[in-house]
């Protein structure tokens, strides 16, 4: 059983201006979350918001605290949401179960002390998507299933960005210090995500996309809407976007992706859209 971190730090618009493939994945793409038995974590620097995840086969595995958080618990000064893309499994909240099945969620409260993941079976294992952020109040843990999100279709075919959205861990359903949390399925035929582009200042945002076939990819946009660079992505693969960044993909197939923000305020519609013919 291993807890594995990485540090990204905060890179400014002038800065990426010049970065090359290498350097923007290095900085933005997060390859590898889902390893048997382990936990990995990516710390971002753009408020301090974690990715990870978690894939317990045989043995339960336990969310240890991570150095950059000199704390004596993972969730001393943070809050934690939990989205299963694998197969149902349970995690355990000081000592009180939740099952969570396919594509349910849970939001964990700042002060819990112990988190363990665990899956139902070692052949067709659970996987938890995990984003966590600083929080200043202990909120109650709470489950989100399928049937408490709130749903919003969006796009249409003639644009091909007809998707649904589901938003899961955000103020309405949920008392949370900063963490939102949703997920996104893009209908059949349809590629693009998040067009018209947008950006929060406000807020950073973190896109991880999952359920994209085999030998197919998502091509996702970042960069300030007028100066703006692509990252070729795979299935289950994540991408940190900056405050100043557009974060709009095109699959060559249709495709799923869990959105996590966090930042200066829980209200999900603050965004301000760049119009498309204007991207660069
Ligand atoms: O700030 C909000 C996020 O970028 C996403 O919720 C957008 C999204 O999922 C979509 O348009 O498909
Ligand atoms: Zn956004």
């Amino acid at each position: 059983m291993k807890t594995n971190y990485e540090t990204r730090y905060a890179s400014s618009p002038q800065g990426v201006k010049k970065y090359d493939t290498n350097q923007l994945r290095e900085e933005f793409l997060i390859e590898n979350l889902f390893e048997a038995d382990t936990i990995n974590l990516v710390y971002s620097h753009y408020d301090r918001f974690i990715t990870g995840g978690a894939m317990p086969l045989s043995n339960a595995i336990e969310l240890e605290t991570i150095d950059p958080l000199k704390a004596p618990y993972f969730l001393e000064r943070r809050e934690l949401g939990i989205i299963n893309i694998g197969e149902t499994g349970s995690v355990s909240v000081d000592g009180t179960e939740y099952v969570l099945n396919h594509r349910e969620a849970l939001y964990v409260g700042q002060g819990n002390k112990k988190v363990v993941f665990s899956s139902n079976s070692e052949k067709n294992p659970a996987q938890f998507y995990l984003n966590s952020t600083p929080a200043h109040k202990a909120y109650p843990t709470k489950k989100i299933g399928t049937n408490d999100v709130e749903v919003i279709e969006l796009g249409a075919p003639e644009t091909a960005n007809a998707r649904t959205l589901r938003k899961y861990i955000v103020n309405s359903v949920v008392d949370v210090c900063q963490l939102q949390m949703g997920m996104t399925t893009l209908k059949s035929g349809s590629s693009w995500n998040t067009m018209p582009a947008h950006v929060h200042d406000r807020r950073m945002e973190v896109y991880f996309y999952f359920e994209v076939p085999e030998d197919q990819a998502v091509c996702h946009f970042i960069g300030q809407p007028q100066e703006t660079r692509h990252i070729w992505m795979q299935n289950n693969q994540a991408v940190i976007s900056p405050p100043w960044s557009i974060h709009s993909g095109s699959g060559t197939a249709s495709y799923s992706f869990i959105w996590g923000m966090a930042g200066e305020n829980l209200d999900y519609g603050d965004m301000d859209v760049a119009k498309i013919n204007e991207l660069r």
